[in-house]
């Protein structure tokens, strides 16, 4: 088992990349089932665990799929028969492989995919994507763990979203690519990456209109094939990539970042005192010694993302003052403050608030992530803190994050990563040169 060692008080300097989203490209593999003639050829793709993991599950749908991981490019052929089965040793590894289910449905007329469960941030229903399945006309019926779904055809009809789902969103989405006759789908998730997934369904043959608002409005076609795609950049690794840059008051440029998409974030960063510039390679991030508080509540796109939540409350928490956290898209997604407390964090929670007091003067503590993101937050806390800090369970963050202590060590920082049997001494222990905080 390996962990995080972070000796922390190093402003973060330079200049790093980051890669293409995760968030973006699971679904685009899951697009790959349609690729019935020819490839889809995907390039930017990051080299993450839950990337191999779709990968794999994709193979055993009996899709040729072939990662070059040097070059960052997957390639989907499913021109064979292929099977509609997903497992429980898939599914529970990685929620969104549920994502299959639209595309496999479509394709074959069957689909069977194990019931994921909730995860660390929240209970993780699926009712809303089984119901917009049910209303272009799938029979679906749950037993012994499984969900199986039948359709002979799909119908387009108007389906209505409860909430906007971005799971539910891209499923119904890409089962209705090749229904019968037209499908709108009101109330949808207008995130960026379900923008990402029509514009390659489009590229792949589809008719998907209004991607990015609130009504999506799919012309059904006969069949999909391959295509060549470039994934968009990963916003959420950019946004922990600025928080870290304002927590540490550095002055770093997140190349290949784009501030449209991160509009919520900088707005708040600038609240802070935190200065944020919008250049052509990318966004730059100078921090401020003195951070102000700010009031922040998660909201689906275009709100402030839950999946930069963990990570803002660090920063929060260094501000000069009281902070809240409003999380209304995930109910449990305050795991990371319970490990936080651990490094001297004082917070209250009260309903789906947070209370934080600062300024907190971090101290490194042994602490594990619960989930991706709360490990990024506790690696963004290690980088403040006075002393050592060691993550554990890493397993989380390489679901999302590519080599993220050696960019880290890049732009400045004490980090490393070792297997926990190791014997490694990391530098000294003596002190640090702490960044001066109000
Ligand atoms: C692989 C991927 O892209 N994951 C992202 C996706 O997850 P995911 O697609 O699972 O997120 P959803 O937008 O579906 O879920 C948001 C909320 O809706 C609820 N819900 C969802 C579906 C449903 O049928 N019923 C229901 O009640 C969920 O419990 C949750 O409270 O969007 C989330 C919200 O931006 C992000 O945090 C995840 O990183
Ligand atoms: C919650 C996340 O992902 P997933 O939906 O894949 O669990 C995330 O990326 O923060």
């Amino acid at each position: 088992m390996e962990k995080i060692i972070i000796k922390g008080g190093h402003r973060l300097f330079g200049r790093i990349a980051v890669e293409g989203a995760k968030n973006a490209v699971l679904p685009l593999q899951a697009a790959g089932i349609f690729a019935s003639t020819g490839t889809l050829h995907l390039t930017n793709v990051p080299v993450l665990s839950d990337v191999l993991m779709m990968n794999e599950l994709l193979k055993f749908l009996n899709i040729r799929v072939q990662f070059n991981q040097e070059n960052h490019v997957i390639d989907l052929n499913a021109s064979q028969k292929i099977s509609s089965e997903a497992p429980f040793q898939y599914v529970s590894k990685m929620r969104a492989s549920m994502v299959v289910m639209g595309p496999l449905l479509a394709r074959t007329g069957y689909a069977k995919i194990a019931i994921p469960g909730g995860c660390a941030i929240g209970s993780r229903p699926i009712d809303l994507h089984l119901k917009g399945l049910r209303q272009l006309g799938a029979v679906i019926e749950q037993h012994d763990g499984y969900i199986e779904a039948r359709a002979d055809r799909l119908v387009g009809t108007n389906i209505y979203l409860d909430f906007p789902s971005v799971g539910a969103t891209q499923n119904i989405m890409m089962a209705a690519t090749v229904a019968e006759g037209i499908t709108t789908i009101e109330n949808c998730a207008r995130e960026p990456e379900i923008v990402d997934l029509a514009n390659a369904l489009n590229k792949m043959g589809a008719r998907v209109h209004g991607a990015g608002t609130d009504v999506i409005r799919i012309q059904g076609v006969n069949f999909l094939h391959g295509c060549d795609y470039r994934v968009m950049s990963d916003r959420i690794e950019a946004g922990t990539f600025m928080i870290a840059a304002a927590a540490t008051n550095g002055d770093v440029v997140i190349e290949n970042a784009e501030s449209k998409y991160n509009e919520p974030l900088i707005a708040k960063l600038q609240d802070m005192g935190v200065t944020v510039i919008d250049q052509d390679d990318g966004i730059r991030v100078l921090g401020t010694s003195v951070l102000l508080p700010s009031a922040v509540q998660t909201a689906p796109y275009p709100g402030f993302p839950t999946d930069l939540q963990p990570q803002m409350t660090v920063l929060q928490l260094l501000a000069n003052g009281t902070s809240m956290m409003n999380e209304t898209v995930f109910e449990k997604r305050f795991m990371h403050l319970e490990e936080l407390r651990r490094m001297n964090a004082e917070y209250q929670i009260k309903n789906s608030t947070a209370v934080l007091s600062g300024p907190t003067k971090f101290s490194g503590a042994e602490v594990a992530a619960t989930d991706l993101r709360a490990g990024a937050a506790l690696v963004i806390a290690g980088l403040v803190a006075q002393g050592i800090t060691q993550v554990r369970n890493l397993k989380y963050l390489d679901r999302g994050y590519y080599h993220l202590h050696q960019k880290l060590a890049r732009l400045g920082a004490q980090i490393d990563r070792v297997n926990i049997d190791d014997q490694i001494e990391l530098a000294s222990t003596e002190a640090v040169n702490h960044p001066e905080r109000g």
